[in-house]
């Protein structure tokens, strides 16, 4: 029987009174956010890397060298623990994996990404793309036997991916590959430089002069004995990135007449007979393109746990270090005053520890619906309704994952700010969390080009009669949504408003430039500042906002004031973001609406006071996994950035000598 006492004490130190204000138990807001089998297991891998000399960890800057092969070493002992036991099969599991990469995210994110892509991402694709015939790789991968890596993108080709050049021709029962130019070689593939031994290739499937478009296909693409490329491939490294990518050996590869057997096509859904003949269930390309495509959901959604991560980290190290260090450099009142922090704090940093709250508990929903899609495509399953739910699952997926890294990437650069020049020590860590999660605004989709997906389908679901998607994310489409009338706590009737509002308007905007005699494409790209861009990130907070108010509903009575709480600031937070639209609009007229927002929002966040280092710590991971001078659990900043300063300090430079001559010259 799991207990609140099994999650670990946290330390009696200068965080305590903080602590003592909080109005719920933390241990048990933490058992209802995670589960308890999470926080077992998450605490099983985190005791595991925290006992392991490998994963001793400092702050240091290493050469690309070395963070390779700090990285490779980490992840060979992670295959070593086996903790998914896969010698009996690995279970597709979704939520454990999820809840596994996430504790090593928190160590450090491009040992989970190497990890991750290395063998759950691809096989997974392979699962839902591929047929009986891969099962053996799916399985080589889970068993980390072969490492996996995802080539979508080439040289000059990303997230228009019909335009990808790769070829991939039918050719007596084989398959030959080639990048025709220098345009089409694919890059910025991660692990392909030095370690991946498969490769998960998407190119343009040519039979008989004809292309059918965009295929995915699995090909080995080393040799596993001596790991340099195979006859007909060239892998090179794309050099030096920012952060923890720069362990993760990130690659290029060229195709020449690269040639291999014809079970390298990921066939679910389209086949070539052995006479040469190509079928594909989709009667419409667009609709193969889009399949071929969706299989990548897992991973974006994976990415919606980055933003939820980074969010978390930044609210607890600014937060804690704020209510310790921040508040005694502040200007005003003396200590004696009851004041935790003052509300121009509060303002700049609840709303990140909202965020951190509301992205992870939809990740966790998401997931979970995403896990059910794959095993009923896994187990066969091809009706209507879950062709459905894989347009919903791939909208939702783009638009939260755009939506949750923006503010993943603006929490931790707010916070670095709020920790004023500690912010700036390496050993806050606020500077490499920063520069890991910054490329995430552009892989797995470029955010300003992904959120444009969802909002072209929120605007034909605008046009429909009777709008509906399987977990019911737009049903409210349907629904009349009055105007302002007086201020409720339920600010989700404006964010319908607004989404109605705003697929209108973009309709409208794009069909007037059509008429105009502009392109289609002209047109919806002029439609995208101010109509398209808001029209998706307000459906992705709405959705957010909605399923956490459902979540949270569902929590012990003593939990909902504070959850209720952290929905509220996360809706007027982002919400007063759009206060332009909804007076443009005419949703409300006159300053009621727009003071109400304003003054709410600072009420919320001062009554949140008392409950901020609370909330921290159910989201923290332990003090290992953190792994920042200014975010510990026991609140002991300056003990803990003095001693990085005297660490600093030891060493007498070899250039000491020259100083001094330079100074004894110029006196002369
Ligand atoms: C760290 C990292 C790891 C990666 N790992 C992998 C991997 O493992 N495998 C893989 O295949 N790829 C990987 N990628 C590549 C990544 O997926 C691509 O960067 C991404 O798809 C975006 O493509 P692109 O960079 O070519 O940008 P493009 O699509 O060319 O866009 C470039 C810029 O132009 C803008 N833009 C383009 N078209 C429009 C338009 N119509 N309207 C308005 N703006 C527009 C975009 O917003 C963007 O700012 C990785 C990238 C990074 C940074």
């Amino acid at each position: 029987m799991f207990s609140e006492e099994r999650i670990s004490n946290l330390p009696q130190d200068v965080l305590n009174e903080c602590r003592q204000k909080a109005s719920f138990d933390w241990r048990k807001l933490k058992i209802f956010m995670e589960g308890e089998e999470s926080i077992e297991f998450c605490n099983r891998i985190a005791g595991l890397l925290q006992n392991d000399p490998v994963f001793d960890h400092q702050w240091q800057t290493l050469t690309q060298k070395q963070a390779e092969e700090v990285t490779h070493k980490r992840w060979s002992k992670l295959v070593d623990y086996d903790v998914f036991d896969s010698k009996h099969g690995v279970p597709l599991n979704l939520k454990k994996i999820g809840d596994f990469v996430k504790t090593v995210e928190y160590y450090d994110a491009g040992l989970a990404i190497r990890y991750m892509l290395g063998s759950i991402s691809v096989a997974i694709i392979l699962m839902s793309q591929g047929t009986a015939k891969h099962k053996p790789l799916v399985d080589a991968l889970l068993q980390n036997k072969i490492v996996g890596c995802l080539c979508l993108t080439e040289l000059s080709h990303g997230s228009n991916t019909k335009s990808f050049q790769t070829e991939v021709t039918y050719e007596n029962g084989e398959l030959v590959f080639n990048t025709p130019n220098m345009e089409s070689i694919k890059c910025w593939s991660a692990n392909l430089a030095t370690s991946a031994t498969h490769a998960l290739v998407f190119g343009q499937l040519i039979v008989n002069r004809v292309c059918h478009g965009l295929h995915a296909f699995v090909i080995q693409v080393r040799n596993l004995h001596t790991m340099e490329p195979l006859p007909g491939i060239t892998i090179g490294s794309v050099g030096e990135i920012v952060g923890s990518w720069n362990g993760v050996s990130t690659g290029w590869m060229e195709f020449r007449n690269f040639r291999t057997s014809v079970n390298a096509m990921l066939d679910r859904n389209c086949n070539i007979s052995s006479d040469g003949t190509y079928t594909s269930k989709f009667k419409n390309p667009n609709l193969q393109h889009a399949a071929v495509l969706g299989a990548l959901a897992f991973n974006r959604i994976a990415v919606i746990m980055k933003g939820a991560i980074a969010c978390e980290l930044a609210a607890v190290i600014a937060i804690r270090y704020s209510m310790v260090h921040g508040t005694r450099r502040q200007f005003g009142p003396n200590q004696h005053e009851e004041i935790l922090l003052p509300p121009a704090r509060t303002h700049r940093m609840f709303p990140i520890l909202a965020s951190a709250y509301v992205i992870a508990m939809f990740h966790r929903k998401l997931n979970d619906h995403f896990n059910n899609y794959t095993m009923r495509v896994v187990q066969g399953e091809q009706t209507k309704i879950l062709a459905e739910l894989a347009k919903e699952i791939h909208v939702l997926s783009t638009v939260c994952k755009a939506v949750s890294t923006w503010m993943g990437n603006r929490a931790l650069s707010e916070a670095r700010l709020a920790c004023s020049e500690h912010g700036f020590l390496k050993s806050s860590r606020l500077n490499d969390l920063r520069d890991d999660m910054d490329p995430s605004q552009t892989y797995e989709g470029d955010n300003y080009l992904i959120v444009q997906q969802a909002a072209y389908y929120l605007m034909d679901m605008a046009r429909k009669e009777s709008p509906d998607s399987p977990l019911g994310s737009v049903q409210f489409l349907k629904q009349k949504i009055d105007n302002f009338s007086g201020f409720t706590e339920d600010v989700l009737t404006a964010y319908k408003w607004l989404i109605h509002y705003l697929a209108r308007e973009g309709i409208r905007c794009v069909q007037s430039s059509v008429q105009a005699g502009k392109s289609p494409f002209y047109a919806r790209n002029n439609a995208q500042m101010y109509y398209i861009q808001p029209l998706a990130t307000a459906f992705a907070e709405y959705t957010m906002l909605n399923w956490n108010i459902e979540t949270s509903a569902q929590a012990p009575d003593d939990l909902q004031d504070v959850l209720r709480k952290i929905c509220t600031i996360f809706a007027l937070t982002n919400l007063e973001k759009y206060l332009s639209f909804l007076y443009i609009g005419g949703y409300c007229v006159g300053p009621e609406f727009g003071r109400t927002i304003q003054a709410e929002l600072f009420n919320k966040e001062d009554e949140l006071s008392g409950d901020a280092i609370s909330l921290c710590d159910v989201i923290a991971p332990n003090d290992f996994l953190l792994h920042s001078i200014l975010g510990s659990s026991d609140g002991r900043v300056s003990e803990r950035v003095f001693r990085e300063f005297q660490i600093a300090s030891n060493d007498r430079p070899e250039w000491l000598p020259n100083l001094i001559g330079t100074l004894n010259r110029s006196k002369l």
